[in-house]
Formats: structure tokens, C-alpha cells, sequence
């Protein structure tokens, strides 16, 4: 998948924050038609998943459904095209807060945007505790390209993994949420076209 990243963005030539914005608003779309929420936690990290994450929350705030921003990590250290996405947030006077919020009892959704593809190691910290509380919550659960704790090429659990109902993941489904423990972490997962495509040598 990283592959037809790289061949879609270096070789093609179509924009990295293009295929974001892309992600973000199939994304959205199937948020909304499919579940309807009214109130909604979007926790994203400062990868690229997380800048879907952070597109997905402005689209959703724009359709005027209240949302709830938790960005983990050092957001010096973000994407570029993370950061990108936290300026055109500041536009909207979206704000975001570091931890989650005591109670969880309020959302009616939880998009989980902190790790996709990228994910290197196991979790485990903060983010494995954070990751620990979303999945007690009652709300539906939402993960971004893949569940985070998900190892994508394998179905293992880095740690610990985001419990999810739906997946919608980029471009093609990843061999990870098809082996192992994949199926059950995932639920149901839709692929979505954003217009990455494999080349005959990927
Ligand atoms: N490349 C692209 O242009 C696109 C990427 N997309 C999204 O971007 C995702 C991939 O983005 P990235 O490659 O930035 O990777 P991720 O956003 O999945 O995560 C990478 C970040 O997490 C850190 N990390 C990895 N494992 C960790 C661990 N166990 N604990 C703490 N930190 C850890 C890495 O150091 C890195 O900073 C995809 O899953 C998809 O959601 C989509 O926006 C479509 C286009
Ligand atoms: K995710």
C-alpha cells in the first residue's frame, strides 16, 4: 500500500493533500450516511492518519455536527500535511485538546485516526491507555484506514488494538484486516477509491 502511495504521489504526480482531502471526504460521506452521529470524538495522531483524521472532523463541523479533536503526540513533529490540516482547523476555530475527556459517555462516535499504515512498533504508554478507554466506551467506533494496533501486512496486535465496527480504508483492503485477528478488529470494512492506483510492477 505504501508502494502505491509513493507510485500515486512521486510518479502520477497527484498531490499528497489531494489524496488526503480525498480520504477525508469519502470518509465523511460514509460517516454520515451510514450512522447519522450527532456527536462525535475524532482522536488523531501526527501521522498522515491523523491528518485525515483532523479533514475528516472539519468536514464534519462544516456539515454542522459537533466534534470533539484530541490530537496525541508532538505536533512539532507532525506531517507536513498534518500540519497543514491543523492550519485550515485554526480557520474554523476547530479547537483540539491533548487528553481525552473524562467522559466519554456524551459521543455518539469515535473516529479512530491515530495510527493507519505507518504504524512501526508496538503501542504502548499513553497511547495504549488512550487507546484502552475508547474501546470501553459505548459510542460507535470508526477506524481510519486501519484499526490503530493493527499491524496491517500481518492482523497481529502491536499491544494493543482499536476495537472497531467499521473500517474505512484507503484504496484497497490491506492483507492485515483479512488474516489474524484482523476480521474481528475491524468489523466491517469498506474500501474506499481516492485515486491511488498500483502500477503492473507493485
Ligand atoms: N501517503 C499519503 O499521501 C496518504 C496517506 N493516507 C493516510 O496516511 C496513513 C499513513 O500515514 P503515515 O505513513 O504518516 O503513518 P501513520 O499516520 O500511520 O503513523 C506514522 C506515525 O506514527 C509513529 N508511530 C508508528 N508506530 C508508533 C507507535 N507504536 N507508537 C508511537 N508512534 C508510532 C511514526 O513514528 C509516525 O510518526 C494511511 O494509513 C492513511 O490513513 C491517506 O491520507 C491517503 C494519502
Ligand atoms: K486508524
Amino acid at each position: 500500500m505504501a508502494a502505491c502511495d509513493q507510485y500515486t504521489i512521486e510518479t502520477i504526480g497527484i498531490p499528497s493533500l489531494v489524496l488526503m482531502e480525498r480520504a477525508a471526504l469519502e470518509t465523511t460521506r460514509l460517516i454520515e450516511q451510514l450512522l447519522t452521529p450527532t456527536q462525535v470524538l475524532v482522536v488523531c495522531g501526527t501521522g498522515n492518519n491523523g491528518g485525515d483524521g483532523l479533514a475528516i472532523a472539519r468536514m464534519l463541523h462544516v456539515h454542522q455536527i459537533s466534534v470533539t479533536v484530541v490530537l496525541l503526540g508532538d505536533q512539532t513533529h507532525a506531517s507536513a500535511q498534518t500540519k497543514k490540516q491543523l492550519q485550515i482547523c485554526d480557520y474554523y476555530q476547530i479547537p483540539f485538546r491533548e487528553e481525552l475527556p473524562e467522559d466519554l459517555a456524551g459521543y455518539d462516535l469515535i473516529v479512530d485516526a491515530i495510527f493507519g499504515i505507518g504504524l512501526s512498533r508496538p503501542i504502548t504508554g499513553a497511547y495504549a491507555q488512550v487507546i484502552q478507554t475508547l474501546n470501553q466506551a459505548q459510542a460507535s467506533k470508526v477506524a481510519v484506514d486501519m484499526p490503530s494496533g493493527l499491524n496491517a501486512n500481518t492482523g497481529a496486535i502491536m499491544g494493543v488494538a482499536f476495537q472497531a465496527d467499521l473500517t474505512i480504508t484507503m484504496a484497497y483492503r490491506k492483507v492485515g484486516q483479512l488474516r489474524n485477528k484482523g476480521p474481528v478488529y475491524c468489523g466491517l470494512t469498506v474500501p474506499v477509491d481516492i485515486g491511488i492506483y498500483r502500477n503492473q510492477s507493485i
